[in-house]
């Protein structure tokens, strides 16, 4: 079994038991339903942003520990504060250290939300959204195309949008019409090598007007630059800044580094 494989399994169980925990119409109550959301797509394409989405992630798989003391609250502001068009915040626990409580806390922000998790059911969909999430990922590479056209159809009516995770050509199938934002994850996660390359070849294989982001393993704003030259408004970066024991500073800093760069 691959680190994929047993994350999934790991996550049935534990949606199992959050449902027996909360039913959907007590998560309808709650004040997520009642806001309205951001739109990722909105923020990605407004040109006075960077098209960072920055991530708040204290654990991987891949990496183990990657920072023990951030404050998601601190790291959060200062990202939505210097240029971010999105936070993504990582609610998986058990195999990432994220929290529900983590995607509550950054909820302060004023930009868009994506609920970082391993999303398999609609529950998880109406959970996203009772937290105040704006944005669900939808991984292909643990869905079938039918399943993510479903969950992708149910999370727009919910008033979330979803950014469709694909890594390779086979997984092109399940980009359908309820998924104009696509994100090419760098990281195979079933290997977890890291090919930056992969979003250059996916890029020109996406319907014309796809949003396409580039994700993971993104440490320069030469990377950012030559995916821009590619097409590509957004950009997921969650290492460069939280391996720092400052992610706030890292985060400000790798801003700069960019507007510089474009001069
Ligand atoms: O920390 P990085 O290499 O900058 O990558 C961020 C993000 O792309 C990565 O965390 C990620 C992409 N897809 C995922 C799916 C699940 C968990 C995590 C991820």
């Amino acid at each position: 079994m691959n680190i994929l494989d047993t994350i999934i399994a790991e996550k049935r169980l534990e949606v199992k038991e959050r449902k027996a925990l909360h039913t959907i119409a007590q998560l309808e109550q709650t004040d997520g339903f009642r806001r309205d959301t951001f739109s990722l797509a909105k923020f990605l394409l407004d040109g006075t942003r960077t098209g960072i989405i920055a991530e708040f992630k204290r654990r991987s798989p891949s990496k183990g520990v990657i920072n023990a003391t951030a404050d998601v609250l601190e790291v959060t502001r200062a990202y939505a504060e210097n240029g971010a068009s999105a936070l993504s915040v990582l609610t998986d626990e058990k195999f990432f250290g994220g929290s529900t409580a983590d995607l509550v806390a950054a909820r302060v922000n004023d930009i868009p939300i994506l609920r970082k998790d391993f999303i398999i059911d609609e529950y998880q969909l109406v959970e996203a959204r009772s937290m105040g999430a704006d944005v669900i990922l939808l991984i292909a590479a643990c869905l079938s195309p039918g399943e993510v056209r479903s969950l992708a159809q149910t999370a727009y009516s919910l008033g979330l949008e979803v950014l469709l995770e694909l890594h390779d050509e086979a997984e092109l199938e399940h980009v359908c019409e309820f998924t104009p934002i696509v994100g090419i994850n760098n990281r195979n996660l079933k290997t977890f090598t890291v090919d930056i390359e992969r979003s250059l070849v996916m890029a020109s294989k996406l319907p014309e007007d796809t949003i396409k982001v580039a994700e993971s393993g993104i440490d320069k704003v030469e990377n950012v630059q030559l995916f821009r030259d590619n097409g590509f408004r957004g950009f997921l970066i969650g290492e460069h800044f939280m391996k720092t024991a400052d992610p706030a500073r890292a985060f400000r800093e790798f801003v700069a580094d960019l507007k510089n760069f474009k001069k």
